[in-house]
């Protein structure tokens, strides 16, 4: 198994690709659902060897070109209809043999039984089928903002993204949370304007959001004909071809493709023409060779400009990511997704055109159908598959093949990581990314049905981090409880949901409660000293320190050393204190939150020879606690972004009900017929806002919530929730 493609390491550590981590119990309730499948008979095309598991047929199907592979994702705001446009590819490729929807909770790609309840995707799904030669590994990743991590960890894969937007609603929050993290791995993207059908639709809105709010140069390969009720079809920019789907197809395979003809369409060709005139300019303009070809052979007439001259130039562009395509559609109404799969094909890149470095070796390997798993013996460099059965390994890291080259990784990562300023260094070229694990929010115990059950529900809960490293899972030290943390109310119903479907386990939460910081005010002075003799070996410490807050936001205190401590301090002493404060930083004086934006100065430390390091950590920390009690101190909320859509009737109400909750309005768009409020609020204050939305809006409003930071919390809010916490105590 010499080729799998495996990513080197990430800045910090050795991590390993790995698609998704599961727990064979999964596995086992996958292969089950998938038995049920066949049996109940959801409609799966004759895919050879996929039921069957014949290993020989499947290699045929598992080693295309590696020209001829796409390893591409589809990323969006939530409900934009990623789903839907997912299913209709998986049609149109023959995976499947009929249309799911993701209303009627029948997708491919949302098989957790949640996500077809509820009609969102949570987890990423791959599947992988063929389009006209090409081998597409596609991968469906969540729009919903608790589930970021998870667009993460996929985005880190792949070589290329579809973004769907909803065309009446243009960019939104979330598309640019994950237009962010796709520019930061670097992924070439194509976007496709969903929905053109709704009512209020408008591809010229949309586009100009996409310049606007993503500033990033629109190609339009498309023009829609029609626009809402309207919409019948596109226009094919590049080869001057109408494209009309036929009305009484129900399944949208019916589609006629014509040149626009002078006699027929002159209006519609002369439009068409221009915009193909000002997108051959607009390539121009970004690559040079397409330029010399266009100026030297094509300068006084564009249209002779060969089509394939065009889509070269475009998928340059694209790989370069100095500008995007454009197409547009309905997935639902079956339309403009077989030129979205066209498109996939011929402006996003192979693996190869993408600088990876491929190298491991794994004991099973299987290939993914959304939750079907076929036992694969090989796979070639650009393919994606799964691995089971590893033990010590969590989301996010890279397998590597022996613990020398891990070794040689991790100094090679450490010496970059030194002279990281310098630009295009070779780590650069040849890393990925690191997954960046969002700071959870929210928390809430968990308890088991009885004390017998504590070990299964650790057990879970192992299993489910190693999967989504976003939940955090700690132990009260008073209580001795368990203590879930995670990314909103949405993510840690859902833990509680798998946690009883997965593993079996019936649990309870407590009330769900936001997670605070603390910092201090002022600058605040301690001294300690400690002096154990254990055995006959005698530990003495004396340190003397100084808290003071800093003026800029820092998770970890900032740590100085005054000179004369400073000079002869050891690696390991130094190691030591500063693991001591790290840990008093954990939890603050006031509630036990963990303190945040603090500078530590140490002005003095005593140590007597022979003192273990531990008690040198032990009397760093508890100096430290000392010294934040002393100080004045602040609570600090976690501040939310909030963005409302709803329809104009709705804005008072809505409006003067965020007044309540403390929020601070920032701006009020319109957007077509919708308005858009767009403000901050405090996390506590918007607790069950979806339900309270609902029925102030009669269901038609949208929210997205993203942290922005943590603020301090004025003096009469902060005295109220000292004393309820109090009271609880
Ligand atoms: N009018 C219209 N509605 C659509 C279209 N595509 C999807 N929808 C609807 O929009 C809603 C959301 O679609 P999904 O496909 O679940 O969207 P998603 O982006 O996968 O959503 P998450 O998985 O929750 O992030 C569903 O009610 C779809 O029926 C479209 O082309 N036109």
């Amino acid at each position: 198994m010499s080729n799998l493609r495996i990513f080197a390491m990430n800045h910090k550590k050795i991590s390993s690709l790995h698609i998704n981590n599961m727990c064979s119990s999964k596995i086992r309730a996958s292969l089950k659902r998938l038995r049920l499948h066949v049996l109940l008979g959801r409609n799966y095309s004759s895919l050879p060897g996929l039921i069957g598991n014949d290993i020989k047929s499947l290699h045929s199907i598992i080693n295309p070109p590696i020209a001829k592979i796409r390893n591409i994702g589809i990323m969006a705001h939530i409900d934009a209809g990623k789903t839907t446009t997912t299913e209709r590819i998986l049609y149109y490729s023959g995976y499947t043999r009929s249309l799911g929807d993701v209303d009627d909770g029948d997708t491919v790609t949302d098989f957790m039984a949640q996500e077809r309840e509820r009609g969102i995707t949570i987890q990423s799904a791959a599947v992988t089928f063929d389009w006209k030669g090409y081998r597409i590994n596609l991968i469906d990743t969540p729009g919903h903002v608790d589930f970021t991590l998870e667009v993460e960890r996929c985005l880190r894969v792949l070589d290329g993204a579809v973004a769907v937007f909803d065309a009446s609603a243009g960019v939104e929050a979330q598309t640019l949370t994950v237009w962010r993290q796709a520019d930061k791995h670097k992924i070439p993207r194509i976007c496709f304007l969903n929905k053109m059908d709704k009512i209020g639709a408008s591809f010229n809105y949309a586009v100009e959001s996409i310049r606007e709010k993503l500033k990033a140069k629109p190609l339009l390969l498309q023009l829609p004909i029609g626009e809402g009720k309207t919409f019948k079809g596109v226009v094919d920019v590049v080869s001057k071809e109408k494209l009309l789907w036929n009305p009484n197809s129900d399944d949208g395979k019916d589609f006629e493709r014509k040149p626009l003809l002078e006699m027929s369409d002159p209006e519609l060709l002369k439009e068409i023409t221009e915009a193909r005139n000002a997108l051959i300019e607009q390539v121009a303009d970004l690559d040079d060779e397409f330029a010399d070809l266009v100026l030297g052979e094509f300068s006084e007439n564009f249209d002779l400009l060969p089509a394939e001259k065009l889509q070269t130039a475009v998928h340059r562009v694209t790989l370069a990511q100095t500008a995007v395509p454009v197409l547009c559609g309905s997935a639902l109404k079956n339309k403009g997704v077989q030129p979205l799969l066209d498109a996939i094909t011929m402006y996003l890149p192979s693996p190869e055109e993408r600088n990876y470095e491929f190298l491991e070796r794994i004991s099973r390997l299987l290939l993914p159908f959304a939750d079907h798993h076929v036992e694969i013996p090989s796979l070639t460099a650009g393919n994606i598959a799964l691995t089971v059965g590893l033990k010590h390994t969590a989301t996010g890291d890279t397998i590597v093949s022996s613990k020398s080259s891990a070794l040689a990784a991790c100094r090679r990562a450490e010496r970059e990581g030194e002279k990281k300023h310098r630009q295009n260094s070779e780590a650069e070229r040849l890393l990925l990314a690191g997954v960046e694990i969002p700071e959870p929010v929210f928390f809430c115990t968990i308890e088991p049905p009885s004390m017998a059950k504590q070990p299964d529900l650790d057990h879970a809960l192992k299993c489910l981090q190693r999967e989504d490293p976003s939940l955090k899972v700690k132990l009260d030290p008073d209580s001795g409880q368990t203590i879930l943390c995670g990314m909103g109310e949405l993510h840690i119903e859902i833990i509680h949901d798998r946690i009883k479907r997965e593993y079996g386990l019936e649990t309870y939460l407590g009330p769900l409660q936001v997670a605070y910081r603390e910092t201090i005010l002022n600058s605040v002075r301690a001294t300690d000293t400690l002096d154990r003799t254990l055995g006959d070996r005698r530990h003495l410490v004396t340190v003397e320190l100084e808290a003071k807050s800093l003026e800029t936001s820092s998770l970890l205190p900032v740590i100085e050393y005054a000179a004369s401590v400073a000079e002869d301090l050891s690696q390991a002493s130094r190691e030591a204190i500063e693991n001591g404060l790290h840990s008093a930083c954990l939890q603050g004086p006031l509630l036990g939150f963990p303190i945040q934006d603090v500078a530590i100065t140490l002005h003095s430390l005593v140590i007597h020879p022979g003192t273990s390091t531990t008690m040198i950590s032990a009397c760093v920390s508890r100096c430290l606690q000392k010294a934040l009690k002393k100080a004045d101190k602040q609570i600090l909320e976690p501040l939310m972004n909030l963005e409302v859509t709803m329809t104009r009737d709705y804005l008072s109400p809505v409006l003067a009900d965020l007044a309540q909750r403390r929020g601070n309005i920032q701006e009020i768009q319109t957007r077509q017929d919708n308005k858009v409020i767009i403000g901050f609020v405090p996390l506590a204050e918007i607790m069950g806002y979806s339900t309270v939305l609902r029925t102030l809006t009669s269901g038609s409003a949208t929210f997205a919530l993203e942290l922005s930071n943590y603020q301090a919390m004025n003096p009469q809010d902060q005295s109220t929730l000292l004393s309820q916490r109090s009271g609880l105590s």
